[in-house]
C-alpha cells in the first residue's frame, strides 16, 4: 500500500493492484460461503475473515481508530467489477438481495469490523443492514441520500439518536460525474471560550431527519407503525442536546442544523451555535468518492454532506454503499429486539 504522496498520510492509503487483487478475492470467496449480509455466520464470522485483508490498510484504519483525532480517512484503489455490478437501480425497494454487488457489501462489512459493529435502523431503507445511496427520482429534491439537485447540508449521522453510530463508511462502486461528499472536522480553537462552554450545554433542539419516515421506508401497515414509534417520541420530545460533548479542548460533535431548532429567546446559545455552524462552514471539504473509494467518517469528528448534482437515471449514476458501525452494541439493547439483532427501532 502506499500512501498518497511522498510523506506517510493519516488521511488517505492507496492500495496497491496485488492489495486490491487479494481484496477483491477474498469478498467474491466469501460471497459464495454466506446466504446474505444478515446471515448471522457472517455477522459472527466478520473479525475472522478482516484479519485477511490487506495487514496496512488494517494498520491504518486502527490507527484513524485509536488517535480519534481526525474525522474521517480514505482507503482508495479498490477493484470494481463493473460488469458484475451491473446498473445503478432506479430504487432501493425491489433490489435482489443478495444481488450482483453482494462482494462489494461483504468488504464494506469486513472493514466495519476492523472498526466495531456493524449495525442498521429498523426505520431506515426498511432495516437493510447495508443501505445504498443513489439517486432515486422522486426525491431529487428531498433532504436525502437520493436526493441530487439540491446540497445535501452537512451532519452528523442520525445525530438526533442517542444510539448514533461511531463510524460511518461509504464504499464508491461508481461515481462517473465526479460528485462531491463534503466533510468537515471541527477547529475548536476558532471558538471563543464562552461560545465553547454554551455549546457544551443542553440548550439545542434537533429531531429526526426525513430517512426514518414511515414514507421514506416501503408503504407501512397500521399495525406496522408501531416500529416507528420510538422515532415518533424523538419527533415530539424536544429535549435539548448538547452539540458538543467529551473533551472541552477537543470535543466531539452532534448536530444536523438543517433538523435543528434553538428557542429564539436564547439569545447566547443562538449566536454560540452560529459561530460554530460558521467555523465548521470554513473547513469543509469536497471530497469525490471515485469508483473504489471506502471513505470512513468518525461520526463524533467530522460532519459530512453532498454536493449538488444532475442525475442521469439511466443505470450509470452515482452509487455508494454506506453501513453503520458502533463501537458498543451492548448500549442500544434497550432497542433491539433480540440480543443477536443488528437493527435498532
Ligand atoms: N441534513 C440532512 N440532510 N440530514 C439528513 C441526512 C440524510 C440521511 N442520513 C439519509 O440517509 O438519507
Ligand atoms: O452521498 C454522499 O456522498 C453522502 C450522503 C450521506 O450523507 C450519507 O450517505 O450518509
Ligand atoms: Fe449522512
Amino acid at each position: 500500500m502506499r500512501s498518497s504522496s511522498a510523506e506517510a498520510s493519516d488521511e488517505v492509503a492507496i492500495l496497491t493492484p496485488a492489495e486490491a487483487k487479494a481484496a477483491a478475492e477474498l469478498a467474491t470467496s466469501l460471497a459464495q460461503r454466506y446466504s446474505s449480509v444478515d446471515d448471522e455466520d457472517l455477522l459472527c464470522d466478520l473479525p475472522f475473515h478482516a484479519s485477511k485483508l490487506p495487514l496496512r490498510a488494517q494498520r491504518f484504519l486502527r490507527r484513524f481508530a485509536l488517535a480519534d483525532r481526525r474525522g474521517f480517512c480514505i482507503v482508495k484503489g479498490h477493484v470494481m467489477d463493473a460488469a458484475r455490478i451491473g446498473p445503478t437501480p432506479a430504487d432501493w425497494r425491489g433490489m435482489a438481495r443478495p444481488g450482483p454487488e453482494f462482494p462489494e457489501e461483504i468488504l464494506l462489512l469486513l472493514y466495519a469490523a476492523l472498526l466495531g459493529e456493524p449495525f442498521g435502523w429498523v426505520t431506515q431503507q426498511d432495516g437493510h443492514l447495508v443501505h445504498n445511496t443513489f439517486p432515486i427520482k422522486e426525491h431529487e429534491y428531498e433532504q436525502l441520500g437520493s436526493g441530487s439537485r439540491e446540497l445535501l447540508t452537512w451532519h452528523t449521522e442520525d445525530a438526533f439518536h442517542p444510539y448514533r453510530g461511531d463510524y460511518l463508511i461509504l464504499a464508491s462502486l461508481r461515481n462517473p460525474d465526479r460528485v462531491a461528499t463534503t466533510v468537515a472536522e471541527l477547529d475548536v480553537s476558532a471558538l471563543s471560550p464562552e461560545d465553547l462552554g454554551l455549546l457544551f450545554q443542553e440548550r439545542f433542539r434537533i429531531v429526526p431527519d426525513e430517512s426514518h419516515r414511515p414514507g421514506n421506508n416501503s408503504s407501512v401497515s397500521a399495525s406496522d407503525r408501531r416500529r416507528f414509534a420510538n422515532i415518533e417520541r424523538l419527533t415530539t420530545d424536544h429535549r435539548p442536546v448538547a452539540v458538543l460533548f467529551g473533551s472541552p479542548t477537543d470535543p466531539y460533535l452532534r448536530l444536523d442544523p438543517y433538523f435543528m431548532e434553538i428557542p429564539e429567546e436564547d439569545l447566547d446559545a443562538n449566536r454560540a451555535f452560529r459561530a460554530l455552524v460558521e467555523v465548521i462552514d470554513r473547513n469543509l471539504r469536497n471530497i469525490v468518492l471515485e469508483q473504489g473509494d471506502f471513505l470512513f467518517v468518525n461520526n463524533h469528528r467530522a460532519v459530512h454532506g453532498r454536493a449538488p448534482f444532475t442525475a442521469r437515471y439511466d443505470g450509470t449514476d452515482r452509487w455508494l454503499k454506506r453501513v453503520n458501525v458502533t463501537t458498543d452494541l451492548r448500549k442500544s439493547r434497550d432497542m433491539r429486539a433480540t440480543a443477536a439483532s443488528r437493527l435498532i427501532g
